[in-house]
């Protein structure tokens, strides 16, 4: 392509997007003539291009097997266009974009060249935003962010709502709503926008209404790739590009209205008043074949009188065609063609790294964000501040003035395991909220906002008041009630140890959330960890009764119930009653 060519269309990409391209240097021919590649240079446009080459991911299962999940895919997407994949469940549309934007599993391997602006870059914080399938927001916090100065932050706010169309929520309270997710990550400004299935789970209507929003997003000059699931007509005519994937490999990719032409010229043309979608997906759903195959004998005089081309062949096989007419077809060459010139102009470089604020400010902000939402929630602490008041009173109640003679020892023993075991034991019921923190945090942090320091030192910081509280109160009653040891060090010495108790079990099941993202399977694997540790608290057997090997030595040393017993014990030798 001549020089001339390629920066009159680069200049007027730019312009489309509304961004002022302020210099293109053109590289050095190398004497081959007009039709030579060359390596342009932009300086000062940030939209964003991004091209990806033989694109395989590679998963390792669990019984240590591998599976290709995505095959030697090449494609790009441009800004001010809007590119849609579509495909069959688990046909790799999720995977893509986890490829594309640096989001894959640790279990994943990727091989590719993926080039944003001609440059091989990890996108971060700013350049990119990606919005999941699930809506994994904080319930209580409202739309607004805290950054930047406050009228810089009310225009951008207010520009994103009304981009949006959210003016009649800008106020509420945050549910579960997609538009939501995706006004949060615009307000970062990113060039480039990756969406899962962001219409899943929504009416035609509601559908379309996200779509056009996705579609003028990318006119303002976004890059916006979104995997959509079942697009009815209507939303279809919305997309600009299309990447049909089916197990993994390319059906066709280019331009949406173009997908008719290649499907009538590989043998299954769209029957007229037929959503053009639909027609994409059963010809590329394996799954219709099993179904056929069971339904076969009562529906054999229908498959031989039908005109429709699969109904004669399975859908395999019409697979198998597809991708091979696109291997050979004008539409796989044009895409290379475009993948390469695009690779070879370098654009300016996005990538700012990460999360622009220091880590103490991302400390800072997380721990009053994690505060206020805490404090909102009343499942959080407020239900279990009044519980463990109401427990520990009957504890005080059943234990009262219990006295200080031989035959109050076992009496108090008895309490203290009560206390340090099931009093501590209750935290567990904070796992529900923990595991909706986690999977705010694994998206937050994939998009580069900050790490897992700054989570825990601001999760650590800010349920420390709620613990206090919790623990002074319920603390108090229960050391004047039962008249434990008298005096206000050993009152203090006594919360003390139940606060260390507690922040232990948090952290246990804040930890175990991490591991088992599931309520039940998570609550069940908490529980039998702390069951193990009260048997070795020393109240159930004596300490030096413990079998020596595993329970005693580490088990019990491991075990928070044995030092809170012990504590308690050391307190008992202080009044002279063991
Ligand atoms: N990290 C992984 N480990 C193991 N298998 C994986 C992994 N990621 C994806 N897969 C498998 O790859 C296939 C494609 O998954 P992917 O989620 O990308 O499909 P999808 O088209 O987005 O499906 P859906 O529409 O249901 O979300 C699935 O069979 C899935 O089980």
């Amino acid at each position: 392509m001549p020089y001339e060519t390629e920066k009159t269309k680069s200049s007027a990409a730019a312009a489309a997007a509304g961004h002022a391209m302020i210099e293109i240097e053109v590289g050095k021919p190398s004497g081959n003539g007009v039709g030579e590649k060359t390596s342009l240079e932009i300086v000062g446009d940030v939209s964003a291009r991004l091209t990806w080459k033989d694109l395989t991911v590679t998963v390792t299962l669990n019984n240590g097997e591998t599976q290709k999940v995505l095959e030697v895919l090449t494609g790009y997407a441009e800004p001010g266009t809007f590119t849609a994949l579509m495909g069959p469940s688990g046909s790799g549309k999720s995977t893509l974009l986890d490829a594309l934007s640096s989001r894959l599993a640790a279990n994943a391997f990727l091989s590719s060249t993926i080039l944003l602006n001609g440059r091989k870059r990890k996108l971060s914080f700013g350049t990119a935003a990606y919005v999941t399938q699930d809506d994994n927001l904080i319930g209580t916090l409202t739309v607004l962010p805290d950054k930047m100065a406050w009228l810089e932050k009310r225009a951008l706010v207010e520009s994103t709502i009304i981009e949006m169309g959210l003016q009649d929520c800008a106020d509420t309270v945050i549910g579960n709503w997609h538009l939501v997710s995706i006004a949060l990550e615009i307000l970062k400004r990113p060039r480039l926008l990756f969406l899962d299935e962001p219409t899943s789970g929504l009416d035609s209507a509601s559908a379309f209404f996200v779509t056009q929003t996705l579609r003028a997003l990318a006119r303002d000059g976004r890059t916006v790739i979104a995997s959509i699931h079942q697009p009815s007509s209507e939303v279809f005519e919305l997309f600009d590009q299309l990447y049909l994937l089916s197990s993994g490999k390319t059906v066709y990719f280019g331009q949406a209205a173009d997908a008719y032409e290649f499907f009538a010229q590989a043998g299954f043309p769209c029957p007229a008043l037929r959503n053009p979608s639909d027609h994409f997906l059963r010809c590329i759903n394996s799954d219709f074949d099993k179904v056929k195959a069971t339904l076969k004998g009562s529906m054999k005089l229908r498959f031989e009188a039908s005109d429709d081309p699969l109904e004669k062949i399975t859908t395999a096989e019409a697979i198998r065609v597809l991708i091979d007419s696109y291997r050979s077809s004008q539409y796989s060459y044009t895409a290379r063609e475009k993948v390469e010139e695009i690779s070879k102009v370098k654009g300016t470089v996005l990538d700012s790294g990460g999360s622009q604020a220091s880590f103490f400010m991302q400390a800072f902000q997380l721990s009053k964000r994690s505060f206020i939402n805490m404090s909102r929630d009343f499942g959080y602490y407020w239900l279990r501040l009044v519980i463990y008041i109401v427990v520990t009173v009957c504890i005080g109640a059943i234990y009262l003035n219990v006295g200080t003679g031989y035959s109050s020892i076992l009496a108090r023993g008895s309490c203290a395991s009560f206390v340090f075991g099931f009093v501590t034991f209750m935290s567990i019921g904070g796992f529900p909220s923990f595991v909706e923190d986690m999977k705010v945090f694994q998206r937050e942090r994939l998009n580069g906002h900050y790490g897992v320091t700054a989570f825990v030192i601001s999760n650590t910081l800010s349920a420390m008041p709620f613990l206090i509280l919790i623990t002074f109160l319920a603390g108090t009653v229960c050391h004047f009630m039962v008249r434990l040891h008298p005096g206000f060090e050993h009152c203090l010495f006594f919360v003390l140890c139940l606060y260390a108790s507690v922040t232990v079990v948090e952290s246990l099941m804040m930890a175990t959330a991490s591991i088992v993202p599931n309520f039940l399977m998570g609550i069940i694997i908490g529980a039998g960890i702390q069951g193990i540790f009260m048997l070795v608290s020393g109240y159930f057997r004596l300490p030096n009764d413990i079998p020596k090997p595993i329970w005693r030595y580490p088990m019990s040393y491991i075990s928070f119930h044995f030092w809170a017993l012990q504590m308690w014990s050391s307190v008992t030798k202080s009044l002279g009653i063991s």
